[in-house]
């Protein structure tokens, strides 16, 4: 009954980082994940490629599949321009609190929307739903009021990449120049992913090859653009 590995970073970044300063938090989590305690962020070097990707596409919808601690989630959301939208699915409640202790810690403007008294309207950046992707996807139209993604960082199961990238396609909620990026693609790996990213005339996809997260380790993140 001690204390969880996601509470040992909430803990540590609490102590450590300062607060309402987002970069001194994603600083915290790497600097506790590479020389205390490994855990699965998307961490430093393939973070500035996920930089570069959010910058690159100016993305004013932004889908998040996976948001563990919400390490990932603090690094695209700083680089967005006010009025956009962020919302990641996560469906363990124990870190979906987590990652909403270090939104706060960090000055997110963040809501959880599965809270039943919220504001009407997309008041903040951050929406986190709480739930599984399978069942969330198909809803987002209508509870979000949101018609595309401009861009969606692809980082839980492994195995459920492939059927939520299908899932976002039947639900039509990609458009033409619509941009995933997909963690892991090497280490654990998504080979059913791959094969279907990089052989459907529908994307064009490209790997850029890094390292699994605080290791020396080969890993790469996928960027596959639809053409819709
Ligand atoms: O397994 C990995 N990631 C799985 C991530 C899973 C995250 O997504 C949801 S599952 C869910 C959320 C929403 N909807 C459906 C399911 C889990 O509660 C967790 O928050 C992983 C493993 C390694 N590694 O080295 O072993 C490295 C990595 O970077 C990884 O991302
Ligand atoms: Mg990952």
């Amino acid at each position: 009954s001690g204390t969880t590995r996601p509470m040992r970073i909430l803990h540590y970044v609490q102590r450590s980082a300062k607060c309402g300063d987002v970069l001194s938090v994603i600083s915290a989590i790497d600097s506790f994940c590479s020389k205390v305690e490994w855990a699965m962020n998307v961490g430093d070097k393939k973070g500035e490629i996920l930089d570069a990707v959010v910058l690159e596409t100016r993305p004013r919808y932004v889908l998040e599949l996976g948001t563990y601690c919400g390490y990932s989630t603090m690094r695209i959301a700083r680089l967005l321009p006010p009025g956009a939208r962020l919302i990641t699915i996560e469906m363990n409640s124990h870190y979906a609190q987590v990652a909403k202790e270090l939104f706060q810690h960090a000055g997110l403007d963040a809501q959880d929307k599965s809270a039943e008294k919220r504001p009407a309207g997309p008041t903040c950046k951050v929406e986190l739903l709480l739930g599984s992707s399978s069942v969330l996807i198909p809803q987002l139209k209508k509870k979000l009021d949101i018609d595309k993604f401009d861009l969606v960082f692809i980082d839980h199961w492994k195995v459920s990449y492939l059927p939520d990238t299908r899932l976002l396609e039947e639900c039509g909620l990609l458009k033409s120049g619509s941009v995933l990026l997909a963690d892991n693609v090497t280490c654990p790996g998504a080979p059913d992913y791959l094969e279907y990213v990089r052989n459907s005339p529908r994307y064009r996809s490209q790997y850029f090859p890094s390292q699994l997260e605080y290791l020396q380790v080969e890993d790469g993140v996928e960027k596959s653009v639809f053409l819709g």
